[in-house]
């Protein structure tokens, strides 16, 4: 029997920036459950991230606002029980961090320590500077999310590109410089013109993932429902579809419920 074993790299937040150092780019994509995270970390996506866009793909809420520390940590946990090579990254819920420094903490002790995910993303820039900075501080590597932050939505009103008002692009380079300064391993930028993204990539030395950000970031992320054509009713110019898996399943399963009511399935082969 061969023995010859396989060579195992691990994804830590060291390779991310050694990674960015090399002028090589970062692949994240998200997972919520065990099966679909077993194929994206045999497919050799470098980063998970279990977002809370869980709260749109999984439960179906209008917005990321509903879903709670409790629920995050349970499709973590199921994301953790899949994966040998990705870096883990969990999304910080509406209401787990915004109210103090010490709740943030204890929010994102709660996911490593009842998860055994590898690290925790949360929104915004100087608003949360010093809950990032506790949680860094009890070792727990954080990534920084700017741009459309989807928590604040209610804010904002509509999903539209930002920061494209001069003020906004200089407060924005200063949050990824103060995000960078303070420690976190890597920033999400959503929705930014693509020519502003560059130069917030170019402002630091950690990597930059972009979704909706343009090709001159160190990175791409993007919704695994999306970019296998499951969620067909969500249409940003961003999104580039791999397959078309809500047709393919479609069809899939009314062809199931034809060859039960045909009584074509079982065939006597299927049977005991
Ligand atoms: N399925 C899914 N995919 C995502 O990328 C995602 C979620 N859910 N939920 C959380 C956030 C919300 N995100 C969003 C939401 C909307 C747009 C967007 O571009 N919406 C409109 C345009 C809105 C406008 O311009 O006013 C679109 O074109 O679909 C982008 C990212 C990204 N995240
Ligand atoms: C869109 C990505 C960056 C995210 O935060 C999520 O999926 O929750
Ligand atoms: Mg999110």
């Amino acid at each position: 029997m061969s023995t010859a074993k396989k060579e195992y790299k691990r994804v830590t937040v060291k390779t991310l920036v050694d990674m960015k150092a090399h002028g090589e780019k970062i692949s994240m994509l998200t997972a919520y459950d065990y099966s679909m995270a077993k194929i994206v970390d045999g497919a050799g996506v470098d980063v998970i991230l279990v977002g809370d866009s869980a709260s749109n793909v999984m439960a179906g809420h209008e917005t990321t606002l509903p879903i709670t520390l409790d629920q995050m940590i349970y499709h973590a946990s199921s994301v953790v029980r899949a994966i040998t090579r990705a870096l883990i990254v969990v999304d910080l819920p509406f209401g787990s961090y915004q109210s103090d420094p010490k709740e943030a903490l204890r929010s994102a002790i709660r996911i490593m320590k009842e998860s055994g995910a590898h690290s925790v993303k949360l929104e915004g820039g100087k608003e949360v500077k010093e809950s990032i900075k506790r949680i860094l501080h009890a070792g727990i590597p954080v990534m920084g999310h700017l741009g459309l932050t989807p928590q604040s939505i209610y804010k904002f009103g509509t999903y539209t590109v930002r920061a494209k008002e001069e003020q906004e692009a200089v407060n924005l380079i200063e949050d990824a410089k103060m995000l960078e300064r303070i420690g976190c391993f890597a920033i999400v930028l959503e929705k930014i013109p693509s020519d502003l993204a560059k130069k917030v990539a170019e402002s630091v030395s950690i990597p930059i993932i972009g979704i909706g950000a343009g090709h001159d970031v160190d990175g791409q992320v993007l919704v695994l429902h999306d970019m296998l054509g499951m969620t067909h009713e969500f249409n940003p110019r961003f999104l580039r579809r791999y397959l078309n898996l809500y047709d393919d399943m479609t069809n899939a399963i009314s062809q199931y419920v034809s060859d039960v009511k045909r009584v074509d399935f079982p065939s006597d082969e299927e049977q005991y």
